[in-house]
């Protein structure tokens, strides 16, 4: 397990710094920024920033038909390297266009038409940066007059789960993370020793209580999420709540003092009643709902002939193995289609960590069936 854990850590960081050879100065760029209130404050001025109503990320459609997360920058961006280098070289001045060009609205501008003030922006996080450095935040606009935003922005706020389904995928993460902190945010205002306010550092990294001196900083609760095979059928369930059909692996959140393998043996027994054995790390997500998760991914194995599940009915629905062939076939469906009727069974879509693990054990069978000279 541990060197599952390192390998993918290593695999990550080699992956993040071949494709940007700025990533560790971006790193310590947004290191500065959460230290650093005054440093924060100057970084919003050339920011850019995902707008949520409600918690609803702002979307646009583009001219190709693609929804993505619409990004707002202030009037101190737009304007200042034009006339900073207008005047010294038209090379420069084409090039800093042809940069700046694609965000055309101004946020401030937008934000007073909607009655905000254009010191609005200050209560914006700060999410991360992006590989040409720079800094992104999200802002929860409140209570305004919704569609009159929509219009100035050409854009949509829509409901984060709908808005999973919409994205291109590397965009649902961000706008996840931007939801999560907002949240984290609204429902932390106030010390839980005190019961006094709590006050934001400029960059929304962590909050104080300046009477008790407690510090809050955003928080996952830790899920486990596991993959359970019998070497040739892999074991899915669903709950009550899920939409109709769907299937996922099998989830539990972390027991105070419990390690990844405990909380995973502890959660299939009482799910499905079922020992496993063989743990292997995949891999690890953030998941918003209902609240910030943090997941961590796993798969395992039981003994072919102990696969029979004992359903605890309280946290399930029902619990069922699944065949390669079934699961290839929920695999290859396209994305759900709000307007057409559910297939009878589904996985969770690409975004959820689960399908990766339901993918990674297809990939698998379909390795051991061409070793064995099956189909
Ligand atoms: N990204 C993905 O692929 C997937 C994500 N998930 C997420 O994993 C999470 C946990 O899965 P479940 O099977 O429902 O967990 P679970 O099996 O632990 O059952 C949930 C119950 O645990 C209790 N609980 C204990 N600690 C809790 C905490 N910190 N927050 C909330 N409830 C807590 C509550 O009584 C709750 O009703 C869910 O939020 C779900 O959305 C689940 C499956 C797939
Ligand atoms: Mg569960």
């Amino acid at each position: 397990m541990l060197q599952s854990f390192k390998l993918f850590f290593n695999c990550n960081l080699v992956r993040s710094r071949s494709y940007s050879g700025y990533y560790v100065s971006r790193v310590r760029y947004l290191k500065r920024l959460k230290e650093d209130d005054e440093a924060c404050r100057e970084a919003l001025k050339s920011g850019i920033f995902l707008l949520y109503h409600k918690l609803s990320p702002l979307l646009r459609e583009t001219s190709s038909g693609i929804y993505t997360l619409a990004s707002l920058k202030t009037s101190g961006f737009n304007t200042t390297p034009f006339k900073l280098f207008h005047y010294v070289n038209k090379r420069i001045l084409h090039m800093h266009l042809y940069i700046c060009m694609p965000i055309s609205v101004d946020l401030e501008h937008i934000l007073e038409k909607v009655g905000k003030d254009k010191h609005f922006v200050n209560e914006s996080f700060l999410l991360g940066c992006t590989d040409k450095g720079e800094p992104q935040f999200s802002l929860e606009v409140g209570d305004i007059d919704r569609s009159a935003l929509e219009q100035e922005c050409r854009g949509m706020f829509v409901d984060l789960r709908k808005a999973f389904f919409m994205l291109p995928g590397p965009e649902s993460p961000l706008a996840a993370k931007g939801q999560a902190l907002l949240r984290w945010h609204q429902t932390n205002c106030f010390c839980s020793a005190t019961g006094q306010p709590t006050i934001r550092n400029q960059s929304g990294s962590f909050r104080v209580c300046h009477s008790s001196g407690i510090t809050y900083y955003p928080k996952m609760a830790p899920v486990v999420i596991v993959l359970v095979s019998d070497g040739s059928r892999c074991l899915l369930a669903r709950q009550t709540m899920f939409p109709l059909g769907m299937y996922s692996a099998l989830s539990g959140f972390c027991d105070m003092g419990e390690s990844v393998e405990e909380t995973l043996h502890r959660e299939v027994a009482e799910e499905v009643g079922l020992e496993v054995k063989n743990i292997q790390y995949s891999g690890s997500q953030h998941w918003p709902f209902p609240q910030s998760s943090f997941m961590l991914a796993c798969h395992a194995t039981v003994n072919p002939d102990k696969t029979q599940v004992n359903i605890d009915k309280a946290e399930l629905e029902d619990a069922r193995w699944f065949t390669y062939e079934e699961i290839t076939e929920a695999l290859r469906k396209p994305p759900l289609d709000p307007r057409r009727e559910p297939p009878v069974f589904w996985v969770p879509p690409s975004y959820a960590i689960a399908n990766q693990l339901i993918q990674e054990w297809a990939n698998q069978q379909q390795l051991s069936r061409k070793l064995h000279g099956l189909k």
